[in-house]
């Protein structure tokens, strides 16, 4: 009986009916953010075969099987694990794996040990996943999208980090807040390096096209620059305090990475603060960071040049400058 209702109903049955090629990705990195990412992109319906790799098998295994006793619940998806060799032509890899910040730590002294890891891992994923696009969040992420650029040889447009698309989340969540309107209405940007030196626009914020305060910051009264400064602390300062209390973040960059992916695969053409290769953008040179930037099938082909005050033209390139030092430190 089993064997006719196999016969019946095969997986290769399946296939023939479906008119387009499966959308594939590779999460590598099966710890917090890797299952927090595969978990949103499941619930999401946004990949048709998933791929998670981790150095870790037995806890990989295990995350895998928790989530194959989900698929009843959700839109058909294909989920193994395995290594990089068991990935076929994917069309997006996400790198999670790697050293993350205990308590106190910046994410900048992450950069040894992930570079490190990134070493072996990066050559493998050449090898294997040779039409890729690569999206990095393994901190710290805009030197990590650098060196990944760098050890692949890939095209710039088809390697790219979550940046500040989580501090642009964060900004957004807490300004639509203070004024009670849906963040989704809110336009603001954090650009910059994804960490200490980020830098808020504050005079590109706007609902429906009224500017918050179109000069910058330095224009607005003591009291609400003292209110927005705040704002923004929090936003700098929130990763720390999710680590302080839970040990790590993973459900908002989970549904960052989500929103990545889905505009890289359904060829969005979405303005996100992603981290790319910025070459003569705003001034700035030779660094990965995050600016407004659109995303599609292609990956970043466009970064949009922002006409900033001078004092936020300053704090980007210093926020450039951190991320050059730190470059030029390491031996590639
Ligand atoms: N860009 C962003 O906005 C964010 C970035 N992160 C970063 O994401 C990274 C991961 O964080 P968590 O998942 O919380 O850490 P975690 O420690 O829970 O997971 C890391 C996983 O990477 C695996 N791993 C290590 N080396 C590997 C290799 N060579 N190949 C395959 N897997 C390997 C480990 O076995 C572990 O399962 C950290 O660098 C963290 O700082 C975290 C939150 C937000
Ligand atoms: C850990 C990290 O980079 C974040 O939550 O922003």
């Amino acid at each position: 009986m089993f064997e006719q209702l196999f016969t019946e109903f095969s997986d290769r049955d399946r296939t023939v009916q479906s008119n387009r090629r499966p959308l594939k990705g590779v999460i590598i990195g099966a710890g917090q953010v890797g299952m927090a990412c595969a978990y949103s992109m499941l619930i999401q319906n946004t990949l048709d075969e998933m791929l998670l790799v981790d150095v870790n098998q037995e806890k990989l295994q295990g995350e895998v099987m928790d989530l194959l006793h989900g698929v009843p619940f959700i839109d058909p998806t294909v989920i193994r694990s395995g290594t990089l060799a068991d990935s076929d032509d994917p069309d997006i890899v996400i790198i999670t794996a790697g050293a993350k910040q205990q308590p106190g730590e910046t994410r900048l002294d992450l950069l040894n040990r992930n570079v490190h890891i990134f070493k072996q891992l990066i050559p493998q994923i050449v090898q294997y996943c040779p039409n890729a696009i690569l999206l990095l969040v393994t901190n710290p992420v805009d030197i990590m999208t650098y060196v990944t650029l760098k050890l692949s040889g890939f095209p710039c447009n088809r390697v790219l980090g979550s940046g500040t698309v989580l501090d642009t989340a964060r900004f957004r969540y807490l300004l639509a807040n203070q004024l009670k309107i849906d963040p989704r209405s809110f336009h603001a940007y954090i650009i910059g390096e994804h960490g200490d030196s980020e830098v808020p626009v504050w005079s590109k914020v706007n609902i429906a096209g009224m500017n918050l305060c179109s000069g910058g910051i330095e224009d607005c009264s003591e009291a609400d620059a003292e209110r927005l400064q705040g704002i923004f602390d929090q936003v700098k300062n929130a990763a720390y305090e999710v680590i302080k209390r839970k040990g790590a973040t993973s459900y908002a960059i989970g549904l960052g990475v989500t929103d990545i992916v889905k505009a890289v695969l359904r060829n969005q053409n979405r303005v996100l603060t992603v981290s790319s290769f910025i070459h003569g953008v705003n001034g700035i040179n030779d660094v990965c960071l995050s600016l407004p930037a659109v995303v599609n099938r292609e990956g970043v082909t466009r970064v949009l040049d922002l006409s900033l005050t001078p004092n936020e033209q300053n704090l980007l390139q210093h926020s450039a400058t951190v991320l050059k030092e730190a470059i030029g430190k390491l031996e590639l």
